[in-house]
């Protein structure tokens, strides 16, 4: 079941007094994939953990389907949303791949049968199915990073929140996590919030940014409206995907004439092959 989320955060301090996060305001629409773009230490594990109602003590309210995430029981959350955290180890706790994603779906009363499916399906969308009765603790890590969504996946959960995805994994292991996400989100219609700042990969995935800096929501839109000059992002630690850079001073300081700032190779390449007047290259999957 995907859910509705609008996210409104006047403000919340630590405990111990660390400002944490101020004036935030966003939505999150039915099937969208959306990202929280931020560097470290701005703020995007506590806005997660805020939606997800595991933070509490904040001013502002965060809306599920039209309800206060506060004022729901932690069932009714997560029958609809599910967080999977940074750290796998952090998540992960059965003896066996397929016990730890069955156990939210035998939690939540579920027939053996239907928990049996429900697994398999599960293990299936995370291309983890030959590896269910693994010992977890012998999964690498971009796999427990897997289970950790199949458990989510079991539940039913048709919105996932996850906190740095791609973090600790090698560069193809980025881009499968990538690609698996992307899969969910347009064949299973799961709507996905990421939080990252991998600024290389967000362009090709996803729909929609929200950038945090300092705890607050400074900029949102689609990539080709938030990546537009290197300045901007840097202020807020970020910067520009290499290949929008190389693009950018190729247009700013050798004055060549190009018309849009591309933000990934395939779209660099298409406004190349267009600048020097060569026919354009058909469209593949390699030049995305
Ligand atoms: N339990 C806590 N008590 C006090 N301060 C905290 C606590 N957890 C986080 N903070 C502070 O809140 C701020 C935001 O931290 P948070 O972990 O949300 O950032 P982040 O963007 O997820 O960082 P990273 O990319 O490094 O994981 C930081 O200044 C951090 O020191």
């Amino acid at each position: 079941m995907t859910a509705r989320l609008a996210v409104q955060v006047d403000a919340f301090n630590y405990p111990d007094g660390t400002p944490a996060l101020a004036e935030i305001r966003f939505d999150v629409r039915e099937g969208e994939f959306c990202g929280i773009l931020g560097a470290n230490g701005s703020g995007k594990t506590t806005l997660l953990k805020i939606v997800d109602g595991l933070i509490k003590e904040y001013t502002g309210q965060v809306l599920l389907d039209g309800q206060d995430v506060r004022r729901l029981h932690p069932r009714e959350i997560y029958r609809k949303v599910g967080l999977v955290f940074q750290n796998p180890d952090d998540q992960l706790f059965a003896s066996t791949v397929a016990e730890d994603v069955a156990f939210g779906p035998r939690n939540m009363g579920m027939a053996e049968d239907e928990v049996a499916a429900r697994v398999a399906a599960a293990l299936a969308a995370v291309e983890l199915e030959s590896l269910g009765g693994k010992n977890i603790h012998h999964l690498s890590y971009g796999q427990k990073k897997r289970a950790c969504i199949a458990g989510l996946l079991a539940m039913g959960h048709g919105t996932l929140l996850l906190d740095e995805p791609t973090a600790g994994l090698d560069p193809m292991g980025e881009y499968r996590m990538m690609e698996l996400l992307l899969r969910l989100n347009r064949e299973n219609g799961v709507t996905i919030v990421m939080a990252t700042h991998s600024v290389d990969l967000v362009p090709l995935f996803l729909d929609r940014l929200h950038i945090l800096s300092r705890g607050r929501v400074v900029r949102s839109g689609p990539p080709e409206e938030v990546f537009t000059a290197p300045a901007e992002l840097e202020n807020v630690k970020l910067r520009l995907p290499h290949i929008a850079e190389l693009i950018y001073r190729l247009k700013h300081q050798d004055r060549l004439p190009f018309p849009r700032l591309p933000l990934t190779i395939g779209e660099a390449r298409r406004e190349i092959v267009e600048l020097v007047g060569l026919a354009g290259a058909p469209h593949t999957k390699e030049n995305t």
